[in-house]
């Protein structure tokens, strides 16, 4: 069923395909309409800071006024949504976003302002355009059109929308979690953003590729400082604490940590790509028993691409000196890892301590967690195979595979709710869209954004089959 489509300048989307009606069309094209304004206002949508509940009922007021839907703030800014189903004995299941996003500067290089959300070229510019109000929005969209259609979901779920994700998610998503564990709820999957359909950034593979991250790195933030007795710049000592410093972290980049390819779920999502990959990277690809060390070394060239290949390790910070004419008596950094699957965060510790090799310099752990747990992706996942069919059901001839999230979600605060994790958008990205994460030109397609509403439009009605059909069968038979 066709359902969104891109329309002339100026609208972002346009009704197409089995409509009920003019009336629904309307109300609907004029609610999507809106929530594509809210995207674009950036800054300007965040629920909590407009502090206007009418804001909220205006974008989305069939969501906000249906008796399916049970709204309740959590920590004042977070938002957790209860759809009701109408066979309560079906397990729920549980969608995630986040509102927050991380800063942008008006000074960097950006084609459009930040927190403008003006469109260029087809595109909606703006901080968390991908990460993650697209989500947000998406999937509220979505959620008040199913309701305007008037259809009542069969099995219940959740909608939790963090307000501080880029943060740890320890207000938002962690109190989220507490209520629902509250209450008793076990959850049939989660979905969350971490992942999404990539077309040309994996080298060598033809075509675009859904990839349903099973797992998410580990990570963990250290705090390198250095301290000696303030002097006067006329009688510098031999090394400076910036100087013992600046080595100890140049060495932890010069070492990169060792290389793990093959060993993590990044085996299983290569291995399931093998045949559409060209050759003889096709051959290479079903051998990874053999050829993983090779392809390790042709993928580490590429920032994304290494990141699946090691624990990765980032200098983000580095702060040091008072007056240009006094010797610094304190220096410290900040460095972000990123922990393979196969390796723990003990392991890590132990190599940033050998690797930095100097007493002088103090490591102290920020924070740290290790790789999450590998979700199931078999036949009989029921989540893995509703969120394939859902992508299949929008691009009949997608390659979908198993994925691991490079980064982390507030998923991971979820994994006593459920065994069944899963990270992926539906948006596709292309060779250069990594960067724009945190990066300068965040932005998102008007097919992107549309694809959103409309993947999750489908996932609602494609979690109301009460369990799946006997293995063997195709799940885009369903
Ligand atoms: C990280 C972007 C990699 C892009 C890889 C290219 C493929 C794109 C495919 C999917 C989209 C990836 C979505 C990534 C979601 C990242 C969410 C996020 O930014 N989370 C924060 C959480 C965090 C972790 C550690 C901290 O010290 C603070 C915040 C993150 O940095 O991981
Ligand atoms: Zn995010
Ligand atoms: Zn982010």
């Amino acid at each position: 069923m066709g359902l969104l489509s891109s329309a002339g300048t100026g609208k972002i989307v346009r009704i197409v395909g089995k409509m009920d009606g003019a009336k629904y069309r309307d109300i609907l094209e004029e609610n999507l309409l809106e929530s594509a304004r809210e995207l674009r206002l950036g800054r300007r949508f965040t629920f909590q800071q407009d502090n206007d509940p009418k804001h909220k009922a205006k974008s989305f007021p069939t969501v906000f006024s249906s008796s399916k839907v049970k709204h309740e703030l959590v920590a004042n800014y977070s938002h957790l949504f209860w759809v009701q189903g109408s066979r309560p004995e079906l397990q729920p299941y549980m969608l995630l976003a986040h509102t927050d996003v991380v800063p942008a500067s008006e000074d960097d290089a950006w084609e459009v302002p930040p927190f403008s959300g003006d469109e260029k070229d087809g595109f909606i510019y703006g901080r968390g355009t991908m990460d993650d109000k697209g989500s947000v929005m998406g999937i509220l969209a979505a959620l008040e059109y199913i309701l305007m259609k008037g259809y009542t979901p069969q099995r219940g779920f959740y909608i939790g929308l963090g307000h501080d994700e880029e943060v740890h998610g320890l207000n938002g998503a962690v109190n989220i979690v507490r209520l629902l564990k509250e209450r008793g709820v076990k959850l049939l999957f989660v979905l969350d953003e971490g992942s999404a359909i990539l077309d040309g950034i994996l080298k060598g593979l033809d075509g675009p590729a859904a990839l349903i991250a099973t797992s998410e790195k580990g990570a963990t933030v250290l705090k390198l400082s250095v301290s000696m007795p303030p002097s006067h710049a006329s009688m510098p000592p031999r090394e400076t604490t910036i100087g013992i410093l600046a080595a100890a972290v140049k060495r932890l980049e010069e070492n990169p940590m060792k290389r793990l390819f093959g060993l993590g779920p990044e085996g299983g999502m290569f291995e399931h790509l093998a045949h559409k990959f060209r050759f003889p990277l096709n051959f290479v690809m079903s051998n990874l028993w053999l050829f993983a060390p090779l392809i390790a070394r042709i993928m580490e060239r590429n920032e994304t691409t290494n990141a699946f290949v090691r624990t990765t390790t980032a200098v983000t910070m580095f702060n040091a000196g008072v007056k240009e004419n006094v010797i610094a008596s304190y220096a410290e950094a900040f460095v972000n890892m990123r922990i393979h699957s196969a390796q723990t965060l003990k392991e890590v510790l132990e190599c940033v301590e050998s690797t930095v090799g100097d007493p002088r310099v103090k490591i102290e752990v920020v924070y740290g967690f290790d790789p999450l747990p590998i979700s199931p992706y078999d036949e009989t996942s029921f989540g893995f195979q509703i969120i394939k069919k859902t992508v299949l059901d929008m691009f009949p001839s997608m390659i979908v595979a198993p994925g691991m999230c490079i980064a982390n979600t507030d998923s991971r605060h979820f994994k006593d709710l459920s065994s069944s994790i899963y990270r992926f958008t539906p948006a596709i990205y292309k060779p250069g869209d990594a960067q724009r994460f945190h990066g300068i030109n965040e932005r998102t397609s008007r097919e992107n954004y549309e694809g959103m509403v409309q993947f999750f439009f489908r996932l609602f009605q494609n979690c109301d089959i009460k369990k799946l059909p006997e293995s063997h069968t195709s799940v885009h038979e369903l």
